[in-house]
Formats: C-alpha cells, structure tokens, sequence
C-alpha cells in the first residue's frame, strides 16, 4: 500500500502553494531549475486566459533536499504567487477592518454561483454566503503544486527504474488528433511548441481553430489527454485487493484533477465495444521474452502493470466560467441572475495533460517505493535490477 505520501496547501490567490512528499528515498536528483521546467510546461496551451501571461510561479524549497539531491526526509516545496500584492487584504490570514474591506473591488461578495464549478455546492456544505472560500481552494492554481511535485517523483522514477513519462492531447471538443500514434519522450521538444500539445499538425491546426471558435462564441472547451509511461517494469500494484490493482489507483488520481470527469485506461470505453478476440493482447514469445502483439489494455492487467506501454486518458468538461455567462441564482435575494465571470481560459486541456502527467509519476513513483522499497534510490535501482533478472517467466 501506499508508501509514498503526500499533500498541497494554499490557495489560487494566497501568498503561495506549499506541497510536501514524504517516504522519497534519498540520493534523488532534485533541483528548482527541474521544478521550474515542469511548471513552465503547465502554462503553456492556447486557450488559457490572461492570469497565465503576467502570474510567474516562484519555487522555493523548504526541506528534503540538499546540494541538489533528496535526503530521504519529507520534500517541501513552495510555489509563490506574484499576484499575493494584489490580494494582500482579500486573502489575509489575519483579520482585515471590515471598513478596509469594503473598499476593495476584489472583495465583492461572490454571490452568483457558476454552474460546472464548486461554488454554490461548497457554499452549500461549508455554509458560505459567498463563493470566494471556495473558489479559491477549487482553483486549478493548485496543480502547480502537484506538479512540483511529479517533477520530483519522475526524476526518481528515471534514476529508479528509468520510467520516463509523456503526454499530448488526442481530443479537443470535436477536433481528433489520429488514433494509435503513441509519441515517445523524444518527442516532448515537439510536443511542448505546439501551441496545443498535438504532435499531428492537421488536429493541432483544427484543435488552434476549434478554440479560436468558441473565444468568438464566448464559449469554453474541453478535451482529452493521454498519458504514456515507457519502461513501466510487470509487476506495479496488485490483482490482490480493491485499493492496490494500479489502474483503480491511476483513475482515482486522474479523476482527481479538476474538471476531469472520465478515465480510460488503454482502449477503456472501446473495449466494451469489441468481441473478447479483438479486446485482449495475445501473448508470444520473441527474442526479447514474453511480449504482447497490441497495447489495447493499456499496460495494465488485473491491476498489475504487465510491462507493456503504460496508457491513460482523461477526459476534461469545458472550463466552468464561461464568458456568455450561465444561467445561476443570486443566493443573497435568491432572484434569477447570470453567474459571475471576470477572466478564465477558453481552454486548458494542453495544460491538464501536464498535471496527469505528474499524477501518474506519483502514482507510480509510490508503486515503485511500494514494490522495490530502498532508503536509496541507489537501493531502489538494485532491486528493480534484482528482480527483472530473476523473474522467473522472462
Ligand atoms: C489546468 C486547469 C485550468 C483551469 N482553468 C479554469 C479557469 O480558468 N476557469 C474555470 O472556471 N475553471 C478552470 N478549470 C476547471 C476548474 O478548476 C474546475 O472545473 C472546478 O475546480 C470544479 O471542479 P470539477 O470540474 O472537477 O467539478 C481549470 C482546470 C484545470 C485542470
Ligand atoms: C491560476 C491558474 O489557473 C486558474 C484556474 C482557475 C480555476 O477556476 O480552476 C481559474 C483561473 O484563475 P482566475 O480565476 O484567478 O483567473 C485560472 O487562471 C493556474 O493554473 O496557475
């Protein structure tokens, strides 16, 4: 079970984000420039809206690493954000002369719930008369620090087991990039100057034109991203109980991304669609062992990895506040009123294919610990070695 642990805190405009992963061996190449390239990654897409252009991302560390390579204690990591002068007051943890307050644009009460966000629902539960405490922790802001924290949890995968992990956009609203082309990490330079993360150019072109669209429209879109991790070793979670099968474990973290609403692992909903001959990866041996003729399971059998291509998708509804605004209430005179928007993306499925990204590194960097343990990732490496040479069907 569960070996590695972790967490975020903060809010979209507090003064920063903070992420802590505990249980990382030590001896793991971990630097800012490394956390910095990742988080870069994340702003990039067409379609995202103006916070992405003037908002920098600010990464300390606070512990667990040390001249460039983790300790084997708790990693904490910081991720500032540039707007905090701005939302000083708004989003002070101390309180602020309500008189102050009132003076404060930024401080009108939220009172007009957006359909598709947590607003009226958290509202509801936490019992706020307005959206601000909610909003702010709903916030996708957080994935920043989620993706700090896979840019750590892949360098150890790397160093591990040399797992290395990709991702692109296959699906954005009604545009399709071309089923069955799987790119490799060497395709992530393409990848990342595409304005979409598409490596076809015909679906990146109609992906580009499909949000150029709905910015017209005042609409948002959603999409599909995929994720691909090579050199997965057999043997990751377990067929055993509920809580350990590895692809229960990946749609949970998946699913757990913002506005993520569906998961398939390998051909996922195309399965249930073919007779069992054309659902399932037939077996052969070959002059490299025991390989499978397809990669239709996605890697993934009885919730074991089965050594083949690791593959995932994540489906992601249309951003929540949409310019032509919706129809909501006002919950302080409960008339009819249109739900408040002030800026937000078109699209950011480019993006979110960066945090499935860093939850399927941190997925697996906790089967990795799970499996091959080590206070060392130098440990860790030398029994994932031990072990794929003496399995015992090769
Ligand atoms: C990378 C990323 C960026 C997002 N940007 C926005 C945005 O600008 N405006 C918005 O309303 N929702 C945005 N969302 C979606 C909301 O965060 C999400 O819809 C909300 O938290 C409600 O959660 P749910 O969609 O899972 O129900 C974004 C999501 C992701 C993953
Ligand atoms: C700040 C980020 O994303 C934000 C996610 C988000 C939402 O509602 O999820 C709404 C937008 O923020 P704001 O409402 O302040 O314009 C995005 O910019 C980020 O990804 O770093």
């Amino acid at each position: 079970m569960s070996r590695l642990r972790w967490l975020t805190a903060g809010e979209s405009h507090g003064p920063a984000l903070v992420a802590t992963l505990e249980g990382l061996p030590a001896g793991v190449p971990v630097t800012t420039e490394m956390v910095a390239d990742h988080l870069a990654r994340r702003r990039l897409g067409y379609g995202r809206g103006a916070r992405m252009k003037f908002e920098r991302d600010e990464i300390t560390f606070l512990g667990g690493v040390r001249h460039g390579l983790s300790m084997g204690s708790p990693v904490a990591v910081m991720v500032g954000n540039t707007e905090w002068p701005k939302w000083e007051q708004v989003m002070s943890a101390d309180p602020v002369d309500p008189a102050e307050l009132a003076e404060l644009a930024r401080n009108a009460p939220l009172t007009r719930p957006r359909p598709g966000h947590a607003d009226l629902a958290g509202m509801q539960k936490y019992g706020f008369d307005e959206a601000r405490p909610v909003l702010e922790r709903a916030s996708a802001r957080e994935t920043a620090a989620r993706v700090a924290l896979g840019a750590v949890a892949r360098s150890f995968l790397k160093e591990a087991a040399g797992i290395e992990i990709v991702s692109h956009v296959v699906e954005l609203a009604a545009a399709k990039a071309p089923y069955g082309v799987y790119p490799t990490p060497g395709d992530v330079e393409k990848l990342d100057a595409d304005p979409v993360r598409c490596l076809d150019e015909e679906a990146s072109k109609a992906m580009v034109a499909e949000i150029d669209q709905a910015h017209k429209d005042g609409d948002t879109l959603g999409g599909v991203v995929e994720v691909l991790a090579y050199g997965v070793p057999v043997g990751l979670g377990s067929h055993v109980h509920w809580d350990r099968r590895l692809d229960a474990r990946l749609a949970a973290a998946l699913m757990g991304i913002q506005a993520i609403k569906g998961v398939e692992v390998g051909d996922g909903f195309e399965l249930a669609r073919v007779p069992g001959s054309k659902a399932h990866d037939e077996i052969v041996a070959t002059e490299d062992g025991v390989r499978r003729v397809t990669g239709r399971s996605g890697g993934t059998e009885g919730g074991l990895t089965t050594g083949e291509l690791l593959r995932v998708r994540a489906a992601m509804k249309p951003i929540a506040t949409v310019p032509r605004a919706l129809r909501t209430i006002d919950v302080a005179t409960g008339e009819a009123a249109q739900a408040h928007h002030q800026r937000s993306d078109v699209c950011a499925v480019p993006a979110a294919g960066i945090v499935a990204e860093a939850m399927v590194a941190l997925v697996l960097a906790d089967a990795v610990v799970e499996k091959f343990g080590g206070d060392s990732v130098t440990e860790t490496r030398r029994n994932v070695q031990g072990y794929l040479e003496n399995l015992a069907i090769k």
